[in-house]
């Protein structure tokens, strides 16, 4: 079994949303690597904060099944979150589909959510062990399928053209150039984590000692770096600075902005060319960084800003990251 869906640019590029079908019903969702949980928003949130969204109806699914008792409450990196209860049903992924999913219901969303108006909910793809239902953490639609598919893999290609896919089941090889480079992950995390301990700029290699490892989370918008490297970086960019009223480093959209490399593991150097760094416009004449601070957390976060610039491979059963070009 195989499947393929598109991965559309949201959000002026800050995520990539997908279409799922889940007991019949079509929604737009962000697939995230960062975390374990599938949930959308569901016809028992408010008409105001529905809004714009695809709501899942589950009265609607002859498939639905309650999950009697069972409830989940998530929250995301920038304080957001969503809230509600648990059922079963079919959900389908470009052709791949398991029959007795958990999926997990709103009934309260924050209010960055409800203004999100692209993204209809999340389909976590890091580890089970993550998943936030209670009683019983549930798994995720990776771990549901894995067993069924060609391959035990799933694959990013994200790109800002609209060009980009998830596939479930197979490597395709006419989505990458150069040989596609395996690295270990420590599932024990719960992420798609790894060690990155050197980094170049400007093709300059800087080796580090004690660096925090690394996680592949296509639900993040940047590429949140230690501090050390991102004052690095943009020390070599003469009208950058830190801009507090918009919490990141900016810098004159003129600049030539030199490449910047992180090490996926031993084996892999992921490059941003320079003219891939900016994020977005902050006003006529400034631009803010996909590379910015992690604050001095525990963990760098591989968010679209890099993984968008590569093929990823995620093989679930020998718990490797693979990365090349494109
Ligand atoms: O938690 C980590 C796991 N992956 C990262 C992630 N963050 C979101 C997110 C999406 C949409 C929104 C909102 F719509 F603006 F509310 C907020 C956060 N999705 O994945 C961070």
């Amino acid at each position: 079994e195989t499947g393929e869906v598109a991965a559309t640019p949201a959000d002026n590029g800050a995520e990539y949303l997908s279409p799922v079908t889940i007991g019949g019903q079509k929604l737009n969702l962000n697939f995230d690597t960062g975390s374990s949980d599938l949930w959308v928003f569901s016809t028992a949130l408010t008409s105001a904060e529905i809004g714009q969204h695809s709501a899942f109806n589950p009265s609607k699914s002859s498939t639905y099944k309650e999950l009697d008792g069972y409830s989940f409450s998530l929250s995301y990196g920038d304080g957001s979150g969503a809230a509600g209860v648990v059922g079963t049903d079919t959900v389908d992924i470009g052709g791949a589909t398991v029959t007795r999913q958990a999926i997990e219901l709103a009934t309260s969303v924050s209010s960055a959510f409800v203004s999100d108006a692209d993204s209809d909910g999340l389909v976590g793809l890091a580890f089970s062990t993550l998943n936030s239902v209670s009683p019983t953490p549930q798994k995720t639609f990776f771990d549901n399928i894995m067993s069924e598919l060609a391959q035990p893999v799933f694959t990013a290609s994200l790109d800002l053209d609209g060009s980009g896919t998830y596939e479930f089941g197979t490597i395709d090889s006419s989505k990458f150039t150069g040989d596609l480079e395996f690295t270990p992950v420590n599932a024990a995390s719960g992420f798609w984590q790894f060690d990155s301990s050197c980094y170049s700029i400007g093709g300059k290699t800087y080796n580090r000692t004690n660096a925090t490892p690394a996680i592949a989370d296509t639900g993040t918008s940047l590429l949140l770096l230690d501090p050390e490297v991102v004052q690095a970086y943009y020390s070599q960019v003469p009208s950058a600075n830190y801009d507090s009223t918009v919490g990141g480093y900016t810098y004159d959209c003129s600049e030539n902005l030199p490449d910047f490399a992180v090490a996926v593991g031993d084996n892999y150097m992921a490059n941003i060319p320079g003219s891939g760094i900016t994020f977005s416009p902050v006003d006529s004449k400034t631009c803010f960084g996909g590379i910015q601070s992690n604050s001095g957390s525990d963990v760098q976060i591989f968010g679209d800003a890099l993984l968008k610039h590569h093929f990823v491979v995620f093989h679930g059963e020998s718990n490797l990251l693979g990365m090349a070009a494109k």
